[in-house]
């Protein structure tokens, strides 16, 4: 696998998702607080932060599986607090996620789980690989060979290792042909070996189709290596936004020093 891409420069200076002022409770526990952050178009965000910091719940946010507590976040120009239903199925099929544990469905092949991410650009729903239009299923295919798993097309998802079903995963979201990508820790429950060799096939597709990414990671190596800016969350606070090019591995450490719940707010929000 080669190493970490060399920050190539943004493509677009277009903001594609904003939080204002957002703020998520979950009732006395405060998830996030008063967060605003701009994406830009094609940019690689990385979210880092203790386990608990609110990095979840901004992705989840971001594409309206948690309604925020006070705030706004418009993304692709769609206001998401207060979307309708509908305007939250269409804004979703824009919007890609890569979640922790795969979410593939196990019993069947790898090709129909790749498939299913293009279930939104159907009007009926598809039951077997075969009942997809033949354009679809050679797009499947093109996807799998992507993510070096062409050979692995008839094979049931649930024989594969978690390295090989995160990149059947990573296959599904480019089949979905989102604009923008939210991975959520996507290889939190991999070995490091297979988590560095995933995460460098998710950021490099990722780069080569332009597309937005927010990434949830512990991994501050992989972070520092890929992303075009690093975000920092706190007790759900946001204590660090900074392009990632400059910054020190020390820099990036001083989010996960713990502090103490008294004097949190006012030392995290001084940052
Ligand atoms: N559905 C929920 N109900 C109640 N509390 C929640 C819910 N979701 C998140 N929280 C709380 O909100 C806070 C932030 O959680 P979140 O999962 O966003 O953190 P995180 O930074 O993603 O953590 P991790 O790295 O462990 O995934 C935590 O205190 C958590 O317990």
């Amino acid at each position: 696998m080669n190493a970490p891409g060399p920050h190539p420069p943004v493509a677009g200076d277009d903001i594609v998702a904003s939080l204002r002022g957002v703020t998520k409770t979950f009732g006395d526990a405060v998830a996030l607080d008063d967060v605003s952050l701009d994406i830009h178009r094609s940019e690689l965000v990385v979210l880092l932060g203790l386990s608990g910091s609110g990095k979840s719940t901004l992705l989840r946010c971001v594409n309206g599986l948690n309604p925020v507590t006070s705030g706004g976040i418009v993304v692709n120009g769609v206001r998401v607090d207060g979307a309708s239903a509908r305007q939250l199925r269409t804004l979703r099929r824009d919007v890609g996620f890569v979640f922790q544990h795969f979410n593939l469905v196990g019993r069947l092949s790898c090709l129909e789980n790749v498939l299913v991410g293009g279930l939104g650009r159907l009007t009926i729903p598809r039951y077997g690989a075969l009942t997809y239009p033949k354009a679809m299923r050679r797009q499947a295919l093109d996807h799998l060979d992507r993510v070096g798993l062409a050979d692995f097309a008839e094979r049931r998802a649930d024989t594969l290792s978690g390295g090989q079903q995160q990149r059947v995963a990573i296959a599904r979201t480019l089949m979905q042909q989102p604009s923008i990508v939210l991975a959520d820790e996507p290889v939190a429950s991999l070995d490091p070996e297979n988590a560095g060799i995933v995460m460098d096939l998710l950021f490099r597709v990722c780069i080569e189709e332009k597309l937005t990414v927010v990434c949830t990671l512990h991994q501050v190596d992989l972070a520092l290596g890929w992303a075009h800016r690093l975000v920092g969350l706190r007790n759900g606070v946001k204590v660090m936004d900074r392009p990632a090019v400059g910054i020190s591995r020390d820099e990036v450490m001083d989010i996960y020093q713990r502090v103490d719940p008294e004097t949190s707010d006012a030392s995290a929000r001084s940052l």
